[in-house]
């Protein structure tokens, strides 16, 4: 169990409560268990890396976390406020990108987030000037007016993260937010999300990239079969060596090319 996370959250919330408090958080799909009992503390003002293998129950927690899917067991909390009892006033307090969700496609990029704007109850003006500013940064104003359907993988993916910004959330979650994204529009999202954090924002990547991971995270955790092998800053975790070396050393499992011997050519 990571440092400074006990078994229950606080009856209360305390004021200076963590971006997201998760306890006990498990899910289960039919035998297999996706994630069993995840405890997390992502502390407010922190950019926070959520790495592990393939399968590792990422994408899972993360929904369990933004109330996208329902947990089997567990607490999550986002900024005091409990996610499943309390659905409404969490997610006005968030902005997802989930991995593999089906975006209103038949909509055009600047509808979309327009959409995403006006459904979080915001006036006219604001989302207007808003979706200017997103497409701009975002290097999408060419193609505002494209169906979101015909949008590359990459730009889909920056459409849904303009999405999940328009209202200015105080936690920004993102599920590989970096997938399929040129490096010049990564590193343009990169500078987007640090200038978020600087004022106070919170965010929380999930990557498989460790490299990445180590220069823009602050604070880490590494999930494996469902479980959080090792939590805390970046240099806690990395503990003098590469993230990358470490994340190898807790997950274990590299495998020897001598197994694919029919693969060589000579
Ligand atoms: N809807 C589902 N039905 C059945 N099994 C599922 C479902 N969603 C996830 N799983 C299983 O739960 C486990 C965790 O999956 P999850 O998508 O959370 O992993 P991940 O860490 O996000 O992986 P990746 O890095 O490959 O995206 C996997 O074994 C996966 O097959």
């Amino acid at each position: 169990m990571p440092e400074g996370t006990g078994p229950e959250l606080p009856e209360h919330p305390q004021p200076e409560a963590p971006a997201l408090a998760v306890r006990g958080l498990a899910k289960r799909f039919g035998e297999k268990v996706a994630v069993n009992g995840v405890n997390l503390d992502v502390p407010a003002g922190s950019f926070y890396g959520l790495v592990g293998p393939n399968g590792a129950g990422k994408t899972t927690t993360l929904s369990m976390a933004t109330g996208l899917l329902r947990p089997d067991y567990g607490q999550v909390r986002v900024h005091g406020t409990e996610v499943w009892t309390h659905p409404l006033e969490a997610k006005k307090l968030m902005g997802v990108l989930p991995d593999g969700v089906r975006l209103f496609d038949r909509l055009t990029g600047e509808q979309l987030v327009s959409y995403a704007g006006l459904l979080r109850g915001m006036d006219r003006e604001t989302v207007a000037s808003r979706v200017a500013d997103l497409l701009r940064a975002l290097d999408l104003a060419n193609d505002a007016g494209t169906l979101v359907v015909d949008y590359s993988a990459g730009m889909t993916k920056k459409i849904a993260l303009a999405s999940a910004l328009i209202h200015a959330p105080k936690l920004l979650v993102l599920d590989e937010p970096f997938e399929a994204v040129d490096p010049v529009s990564a590193a343009n999202i990169r500078d987007i999300l640090h200038d978020y954090v600087a004022s106070g924002g919170t965010v929380i990547v999930s990557s498989h990239v460790m490299d990445l991971v180590q220069r823009m995270c602050d604070h880490v955790a590494v999930i494996a079969n469902g479980n959080v092998l090792a939590a805390g800053t970046v240099e806690e975790v990395r503990d003098g060596a590469s993230l990358e070396d470490r994340f190898v050393q807790l997950v274990g499992g590299r495998s020897q090319s001598e197994g694919l011997s029919w693969l060589r050519t000579s």
